[in-house]
């Protein structure tokens, strides 16, 4: 006879303590539903007080994967050097290998998971600016919903320790229900107003575009990102959900994500994927070389014209169709590029875009390809390691999570990282925005400048700001 869900979760829960007392050890429980909820949002609102400085979201552009977290059982940092990569999949192993997990076992994105993100750069000592996330920050969430396909799915986890008492079933079938229930409540979503809008060292700035063209045209150096700051003000604290809102609403063709980390928020909607891995295969996207949209459909056919035959552009994109394919042929037995880029047209910009994708060597991991590929040319530069260098000497900003590998892996070691552009830090009633550009010996600070203004565009609109022509 089939027993019931609540046994199953019962015995499980006993079996993950007995665990870690033999193992005198933390064992992670996990346990797995179908259950009906097509509004992630709303279930993102309800964790606002309860969970607040905990919670995440991420959406793929086509909307297979939507993951709203809530709380955390588990933070994973590494410390802050090359190993970092290595040291968060390590520790993400070892609790895996010894997880409970009961319910429905063998649906991607669900279950125990680890979401977060990397900073773009471990050489840098964060500042006030990032310190809530550091060099490196992941959850692994209590209450996560996944909707996969239209199916959605709550994974509740817990970590047990030797000494826990099956009290802890109780505690949590409470407590998941208390919030479940204000999550069906729904939850009105607060308007956020914008009094101050102010772009950082913008001549400066352009001075920096104009040493680093010098330096390209005389030095080893092929091209460097370049990346600006603008700061926002509000009258009140952001809610970040309403953003998540707004970039849903406006951005279809990108990754909506969001991180919170005590007070502060990393949020955004980035058009770029770093690396998707599903089983052995494997997608990345090199996504370099832009233009604004058109005022109109025939202006926006001419100017995507334009940027698929510009050279400068051209240039700047195929340093990271070399750079991506260069770095699949390594761990890949199979590398797919097409012969030219295409065109990816976005609410305020279109960009050269060329899918890559890979057949997987055996018992390579996410981890492994997001440490091979980060920084591509279209977030540091080439050569890569010059770049990064130039980049923290040159730049006088801290990027932070911006332009860093920011997703999630499962347990059945499928999972996505996006780069964190076309975003923002949202600290209480303030923002940080961050654009950069791809810098090459054609460039002009003027245009970089312009360039750099249209991808401030996504975050403004969501923001509530004044949008750059
Ligand atoms: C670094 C950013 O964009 C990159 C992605 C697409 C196009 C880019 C460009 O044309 O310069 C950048 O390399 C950013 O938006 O902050
Ligand atoms: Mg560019």
């Amino acid at each position: 006879m089939a027993i019931s869900e609540e046994t199953e979760q019962f015995q499980g829960l006993a079996s993950a303590i007995q665990k870690a007392k033999d193992l005198n050890d933390q064992v992670l429980f996990s346990h797995i539903k179908k259950i009906k909820c097509n509004n992630p949002l709303s279930f993102y609102q309800a964790g606002r007080e309860r969970y607040a400085g905990e919670r995440f979201f991420w959406e793929d552009p086509a909307k297979e994967i939507t993951i709203t977290g809530l709380g955390n059982v588990k933070k994973l940092k590494a410390a802050s050097n090359a190993e970092r990569y290595r040291e968060v999949e390590k520790s993400w192993i070892k609790l895996q290998n010894d997880a409970v997990k009961t319910g429905v076992t063998d649906i991607e994105a669900t279950g125990p998971l680890l979401y977060g993100g990397f900073s773009f750069d471990y050489e840098t000592d964060s500042t006030l600016l990032w310190n809530q996330f550091g060099d490196n920050l992941f959850y692994i969430p209590a209450f996560m919903l996944s909707i996969v396909g239209k199916q959605a799915y709550l994974t509740t986890n817990l970590l047990c320790s030797p000494d826990d008492s099956e009290k802890l079933f109780i505690d949590m079938i409470n407590e998941r229900e208390a919030f479940l229930f204000e999550s069906l409540d729904g939850n009105e979503l607060g308007a956020n107003s914008l009094v101050m809008q102010r772009e950082v060292e913008p001549e400066e700035w352009k001075r920096t575009v104009a040493e680093a063209v010098q330096e390209i045209k005389t030095t080893d150096l092929d091209k460097i990102v370049l990346a600006r700051e603008l700061r926002l003000g509000f009258e009140r604290s952001i809610d970040s959900g309403k953003v998540l809102e707004q970039l849903i609403a406006e951005q279809p063709l990108s990754y909506i994500f969001s991180l919170e980390a005590g007070g502060d928020c990393f949020v955004g909607a980035t058009p770029e994927r770093l690396i998707k891995k599903q089983g052995n295969e494997v997608f990345s996207t090199c996504l370099a070389g832009s233009m604004r949209r058109g005022k109109d459909e025939q202006e926006d056919v001419c100017l995507g014209e334009e940027l698929l035959h510009d050279q400068k552009n051209l240039q700047e994109h195929q340093y990271v169709v070399s750079m991506i394919s260069n770095a699949f042929d390594s761990v890949c037995e199979k590398v797919m590029v097409p012969a030219g880029p295409t065109l990816m047209k976005n609410r305020h910009i279109q960009h050269l875009y060329t899918p890559v994708r890979g057949i997987s060597k055996e018992g390579v991991t996410i981890f492994e390809f997001v440490e091979n590929l980060h920084p591509t040319p279209a977030m540091g530069g080439l050569p890569k390691e010059k770049a990064v260098v130039r980049i923290r000497e040159l730049e006088g900003l801290e990027r932070g999570f911006y332009a860093g590998p920011l997703g999630w892996v499962d347990t059945y070691g499928n999972g996505e990282f996006a780069v964190g552009i076309r975003s923002a830090l949202i600290q209480n009633n303030e923002a940080s925005l961050f654009a950069g550009c791809g810098v090459v010996e054609e460039s002009t600070p003027e245009s970089e400048f312009r360039e750099t203004g249209i991808k401030f565009n996504p975050m403004l609109s969501a923001l509530g700001g004044n949008l750059n022509e």
